[in-house]
C-alpha cells in the first residue's frame, strides 16, 4: 500500500474557511450556524441532501454592490442573472432590493415574472432564442433584447414587425478579450459562441437602425463568469466605448450600454472580485459616454448565499493500491455538478464542532453516483469524518441546484431558505415517483 501522502496545507481548513465566510458559524452547542439558524436543526427536518439559501447574504451582496454603485455616481442598474439561482424565494428577496433580472429563456421570463419582476427590469441574453420566447418577451414589455447575431436581428425584425411593435435592442458584442478564467465558462473570445464580432458591430448597429419593429438602444457585452481582476472588464469595456464612439460619429443613438456579469467569489482561498473594482471599470471606460449603465452579476450574489447539506454514508478505507479513504456522500454530481464539469473546488465543513475542529487527514470525497467524475473533493485535507458525520459544501448558492439533474433515478434534493433566525422549507424533496409521473407507456407495452 502507498504511504498517506503529507496533507496539503494548500487547503484552507475549517477555521480558515469560516473565517473568511461571517454567515457561517460553529458554536459549541448547535454546531455550524447559517445566519444564526443551525445547520442541524434543518437537516434534522428535511433530511440530506438538502440546499440551504441565506437570504441576508443576498441582501448584504446585493448591499455592496449598491455601494459600490452609488460611490461611482453612475446610474447603474442591477439585473440578477437568475440563471445563477432561479428560486422563487430567491428572486422575491432580490426583487424587494430594487434588483432587476437578466434572463436567457421564456422559462426564466415566466419565472421572473411570477415572482413579481416587473417587465421593465428585465433583460433577454441568449444566444438563440425561440420565435415563442421572442414574442413572450414583447408581449411582456422587457426592458430590452440583447441581440447575439446578424441572424437573430432579422428574425427579431420580421416577429416585432408582424407584432406591430417595436424591440429595443443592444447588440452583445464579443470583444475578443481574454477572461482568463475556466475553458468553459469564457464567452468573449472571437471562437466562443456568443454575440457579434466586434469588427461587424458598427455595421450591423446602422443595419439595425433602419429594420421594422427594431430600434437599438446601444450595446451589451458579457466575457465569462468566475472573473477575479478589473483587467478583462477594462478592457471589454473599452472596446465596447470605442464602438459606441464610431456609432455616434456615424449618427446613430446610445443610450444605453449593458456590461453584463461575471465577477468572481472566492472558493478557496482567492481573492473574491471587488465590487468597487468592477464598477471603477465600467466608469473609467464608460463613464463620460452619458448612457445608462446595468450589470448581470449572478454567482457573485447567490453563490456565497448557499450551502449544500449532506450525510456521510459511507468511509470507504482505501484498499490495495490506494492510499485514502474515500468519504461516500448522499449529494452527488446530479445535485452540484461543478466539481465534475470545471474541477471546480468548494469548501466542505463538518456540521459537528468535535468533527470539524478535529486532527485531519488526506480524504476524497465522492458522490454514490456510477461516474468516477462523480467527485467533490480530492487528496483534500480534512477533519477525521465518519459514517453518519454531516457535511456543508459551502459556496453552491449559485449554479447549484439549477443544474441538478435526476441522473441514477435520484430525485432533486430539499431546498430551505434561512432568514433573520428563521428558516422555512422553499422545496420539498422531489418524490420518487415524480421522476415517472410524467412518463406515458407505449400501448404495446400496456
Ligand atoms: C449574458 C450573461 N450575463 C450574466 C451572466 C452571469 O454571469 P456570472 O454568474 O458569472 O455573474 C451570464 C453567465 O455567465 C451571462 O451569460
Ligand atoms: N455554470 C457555471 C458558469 C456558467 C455561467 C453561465 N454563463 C458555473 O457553475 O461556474
Amino acid at each position: 500500500m502507498d504511504t498517506l501522502p503529507s496533507l496539503t496545507s494548500a487547503d484552507p481548513d475549517t477555521r480558515a474557511l469560516l473565517a473568511a465566510r461571517p454567515a457561517l458559524r460553529m458554536n459549541a452547542v448547535d454546531g455550524l450556524l447559517f445566519e444564526g439558524v443551525p445547520l442541524n436543526a434543518i437537516a434534522d427536518a428535511l433530511g440530506t441532501p438538502t440546499w440551504v439559501m441565506g437570504a441576508g447574504t443576498l441582501r448584504i451582496r446585493v448591499g455592496r454592490l449598491r455601494a459600490a454603485i452609488a460611490a461611482s455616481g453612475l446610474p447603474i442598474a442591477i439585473h440578477y442573472a437568475m440563471k445563477a439561482n432561479d428560486h422563487l424565494a430567491v428572486l422575491r428577496v432580490l426583487a424587494r432590493e430594487g434588483v432587476g433580472a437578466d434572463i436567457v429563456s421564456g422559462g426564466e421570463l415566466a419565472r421572473a415574472r411570477a415572482a413579481g419582476i416587473d417587465a421593465r427590469h428585465i433583460v433577454f441574453s441568449g444566444v438563440g432564442k425561440s420565435d415563442d420566447e421572442l414574442r413572450a418577451a414583447l408581449v411582456a414589455g422587457v426592458a430590452q433584447i440583447n441581440v447575439e447575431s446578424a441572424e437573430e436581428l432579422d428574425q427579431l425584425s420580421a416577429i416585432a414587425a408582424g407584432m406591430g411593435v417595436t424591440a429595443r435592442v443592444t447588440l452583445r458584442v464579443n470583444p475578443d478579450v481574454d477572461a482568463g478564467t475556466h475553458a468553459k465558462i469564457t464567452t468573449g473570445l472571437a471562437d466562443n459562441k456568443f454575440g457579434v464580432a466586434w469588427g461587424d458591430a458598427a455595421a450591423l448597429y446602422a443595419r439595425a437602425a433602419g429594420l421594422p419593429g427594431i430600434e437599438p438602444v446601444g450595446f451589451s457585452t458579457h466575457i465569462g463568469s468566475q472573473i477575479l481582476t478589473p483587467a478583462p472588464f477594462r478592457a471589454a469595456y473599452a472596446r465596447v466605448a470605442d464602438l459606441v464612439r464610431i456609432v455616434r460619429a456615424q449618427g446613430h443613438a446610445v443610450s444605453t450600454v449593458d456590461c453584463g456579469g461575471g465577477l468572481g467569489i472566492a472558493y478557496r482561498d482567492e481573492t473574491e472580485g471587488s465590487p468597487e473594482a468592477f464598477i471603477g471599470a465600467i466608469g473609467a471606460e464608460l463613464g463620460a459616454l452619458d448612457v445608462r449603465l446595468a450589470i448581470e452579476p449572478g454567482r457573485w450574489i447567490a453563490g456565497p448565499a448557499g450551502v449544500l447539506l449532506t450525510s456521510v454514508i459511507l468511509r470507504k478505507a482505501p484498499g490495495e493500491g490506494t492510499a485514502l479513504p474515500f468519504l461516500v456522500t448522499d449529494a452527488a454530481m446530479n445535485d452540484l455538478a461543478r466539481p465534475s464539469l470545471y474541477e471546480a473546488w468548494h469548501g466542505i465543513v463538518p456540521l459537528s464542532p468535535r468533527v470539524a475542529l478535529g486532527p485531519l487527514e488526506q480524504a476524497h470525497v465522492v458522490g454514490p453516483v456510477c461516474e468516477s467524475g462523480d467527485t467533490f473533493a480530492r487528496d483534500r485535507a480534512l477533519p477525521i469524518i465518519e459514517r453518519g458525520d454531516r457535511l456543508a459544501v459551502l459556496d453552491t448558492g449559485a449554479y447549484g441546484a439549477v443544474m441538478s439533474s435526476t441522473y441514477n433515478a435520484r430525485p432533486l434534493a430539499a431546498q430551505a431558505m434561512v432568514d433573520d433566525g428563521r428558516w422555512a422549507t422553499i422545496r420539498a424533496r422531489q418524490p420518487v415517483e415524480a421522476l415517472w409521473d410524467a412518463e406515458r407507456q407505449p400501448d404495446w407495452l400496456a
